[in-house]
């Protein structure tokens, strides 16, 4: 039976919509949004109308009837700690989303827009893998200072999907093998994928790990916290220079790949240097996961949007391929994830999974 799913990708500065008839993609459009109507916004949640209506419009101009949808999936975002799935959108849900219990991201507007389309339809919405998909073994939980412990925030449905990808393409299933996957997106996260189960991950949005397009990564703890304390900066701005304001953007004054690129073909010293810097910390990070799987490491898988750069890409492969081959997956694969998640419990495959 045909099932018509449209599928809602919030992120930090685009929203992506698309519509599935079953695995097939009908239409798709990348909604970017001007970084200054987004300043406006002083919460995640204030962005909730802006971006519903422009998902609306869009559906309108491209003369989708809505009657005819079998389900709406969104991206999923900071809920509690959950298993790999997909998950039927619920109040509670809905209530931990609009209250930000685990923090703001645009992720969490991809439910809350995805159930406000299909409860007047009468139809399902979904979540698949959202950001808080946790399977770290236990000694990735501690640090060193006893109160802090650490979670599993990541691309997780990218990094799963394109895992279970390149298993495919190396005939071989995604839970027989070790795999390092680098989502090199405005945010970065490597994960390590042990036979199917990503044990341990930087938290990309919580200062760990490498640097990346908009954010610092980690940094060494003393001076940060003497910059709490001198008086002199607010917490929203120790915030912003983290997220959103950190990394390559603080340096170079923008966080677009394709402009960095120009930059160092034009010659700017300075644009070469961080970008080295940035491959040097992302190729440290795959170091130390290839530690995690006890360097049985079947491939290292390089992603997201930055993995379009050749420069990028060759930079990581001349510090990383002694470890293991690297293969290039570049952009993501999210909405046919999203898409493959709802027709997996559409079909019974799979049990959809209920938020508690
Ligand atoms: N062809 C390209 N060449 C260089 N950089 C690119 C290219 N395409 C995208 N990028 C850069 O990749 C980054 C975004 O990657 P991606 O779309 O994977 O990000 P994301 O973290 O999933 O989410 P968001 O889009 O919300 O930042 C941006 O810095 C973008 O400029
Ligand atoms: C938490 C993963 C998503 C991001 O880094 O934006």
């Amino acid at each position: 039976m045909t099932q018509l799913l449209l599928i809602i990708n919030p992120g930090s500065t685009s929203t992506k919509v698309a519509l599935f008839e079953n695995q097939t993609q009908l239409i798709k459009k990348t909604i970017n949004h001007d970084p200054v109507t987004l300043k406006q916004f002083k919460r995640m949640i204030d962005q909730y109308d802006f971006r519903k209506q422009t998902i609306l419009d869009f559906l309108k101009e491209s003369n989708v009837n809505l009657n005819h949808l079998t389900a709406v999936v969104g991206r999923g975002g900071l809920l509690k700690p959950l298993a790999s799935g997909t998950y039927l959108v619920n109040d509670q849900m809905k209530q931990d989303l609009q209250n930000a219990i685990r923090g703001e991201h645009a992720s969490n507007l991809g439910a809350l827009i995805a159930s406000a389309i299909a409860e007047p339809l009468h139809i399902p919405a979904y979540i698949v893998d959202p950001v808080v998909v946790d399977e770290m073994h236990d000694l990735a939980r501690y640090t060193g200072m006893k109160d802090i412990q650490r979670v599993s925030t990541f691309h997780a449905l990218n990094q799963k999907a394109v895992a279970k990808r390149a298993a495919l393409d190396m005939g071989k299933p995604y839970d027989s093998l070790n795999l390092i996957v680098a989502h090199l997106g405005g945010g970065i996260s490597v994960g390590s994928h042990q036979k199917g189960k990503v044990i341990d991950v930087n938290n990309a949005l919580d200062g760990d790990g490498p640097m990346s397009p908009e954010r610092s990564g980690s940094v060494p703890l003393g001076p940060l916290y003497r910059m709490c304390f001198s008086g002199q900066y607010t917490l929203d701005q120790i915030k912003r220079m983290n997220y959103g304001e950190g990394g390559m953007v603080a340096y170079l004054g923008t966080n677009d790949g394709i402009e960095i690129m120009k930059k160092i073909k034009s010659g700017d010293e300075l644009a070469s240097k961080i970008h080295e810097v940035m491959c040097y910390q992302i190729s440290k990070e795959i170091g130390a996961a290839s530690t995690v799987l006890k360097g049985q490491v079947d491939a290292i898988i390089l992603t997201g949007g930055f993995a379009y750069n050749t420069l990028t890409t060759d930079l990581i492969k001349s510090r990383v391929d002694f470890i293991a081959p690297v293969l290039i997956y570049p952009g993501e694969d999210e909405m046919l994830a999203l898409a493959e998640g709802a027709l997996r419990v559409i079909h019974h495959e799979e049990e959809v999974k209920v938020y508690a």
